[in-house]
């Protein structure tokens, strides 16, 4: 499980962060959604680590996240992170290794993933010459690799095409039946009404309400306006 509890960050006087607390509970697929600003990806680098607040805590079952359960994390981050000239297989190995994988699980993990996100026959194409899509494809894959015991995507719906939305869809799904608490934040409501059990709303850097996904468009639109 993992609980953010009153995150605060500003950065110089913008407030993006004005004491944000949310609970992500095991197997729990939640959408998080809010306007552009309103601090979904400063949330989601503070609970990577990737970023300090500037109070307020992040607790992995429990107590304190450290360096190592944050490294058990999966991250798919808004500003796309592939080296774009690595073909895509060496480069699941290369982020597995990174993760501590020894090189034959790496290379067995990267080719499971790559298999279960329609990429098998595309494995040694460099990542930019694949399409934006499929690169996008590829970055789900890089977050999966490690087999994360939480998993946190930003936007990751963003420029797919239907088949790749339904495929992202079932991925997430699949990792939270599994027990994986996953979070992910997106600007298209009618697909986190029909794919989460639960919804975040964030406005002015703090969760407004959080809870059952029944109605979502309605609502949003009258606590984000308000
Ligand atoms: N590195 C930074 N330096 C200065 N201001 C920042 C920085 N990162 C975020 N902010 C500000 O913090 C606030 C929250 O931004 P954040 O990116 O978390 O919002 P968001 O909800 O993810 O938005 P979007 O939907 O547009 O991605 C915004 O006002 C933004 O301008």
């Amino acid at each position: 499980m993992l609980e953010l509890r009153e995150l605060r960050k500003a950065f110089g006087d913008r407030v993006a962060l004005d004491g944000l607390s949310l609970t992500l509970e095991a197997g729990q697929l939640l959408g998080f959604v809010g306007a552009n600003g309103a601090g979904k990806t400063t949330t989601m680098r503070i609970a990577l680590g990737v970023l300090e607040p500037d109070a307020g805590d992040v607790l992995w079952d429990g107590r304190p996240a450290t360096p190592a359960d944050r490294a058990s994390f999966g991250y798919l981050p808004e500003e796309r992170g592939l080296y774009t000239r690595m073909r895509a297989r060496a480069q699941l190995v290369h982020f597995a290794r990174l993760h501590g994988r020894d090189a034959a699980t790496a290379a067995d993990a990267a080719d499971a993933v790559l298999d279960r996100v329609g990429l098998a026959d595309r494995a040694d194409d460099r990542v930019e010459d694949l399409s934006l899509g499929n690169q996008q494809r590829v970055q789900l894959a890089a977050a999966l690799v490690h087999d994360p015991a939480c998993l946190i995507l930003d936007e990751p719906f963003s420029g797919l095409d239907p088949v790749g939305v339904d495929l992202m869809s079932e991925v997430l799904r699949e990792r939270a039946e599994a027990g994986v608490p996953v979070l992910f934040s997106s600007h298209q409501l009618e697909l986190v009404e029909k794919l989460c059990d639960a919804v975040a709303i964030v406005s002015g850097g703090q969760v407004v309400t959080i809870g059952e996904v029944a109605g979502l468009p309605a609502r949003y639109r009258e606590l984000v306006r308000a």
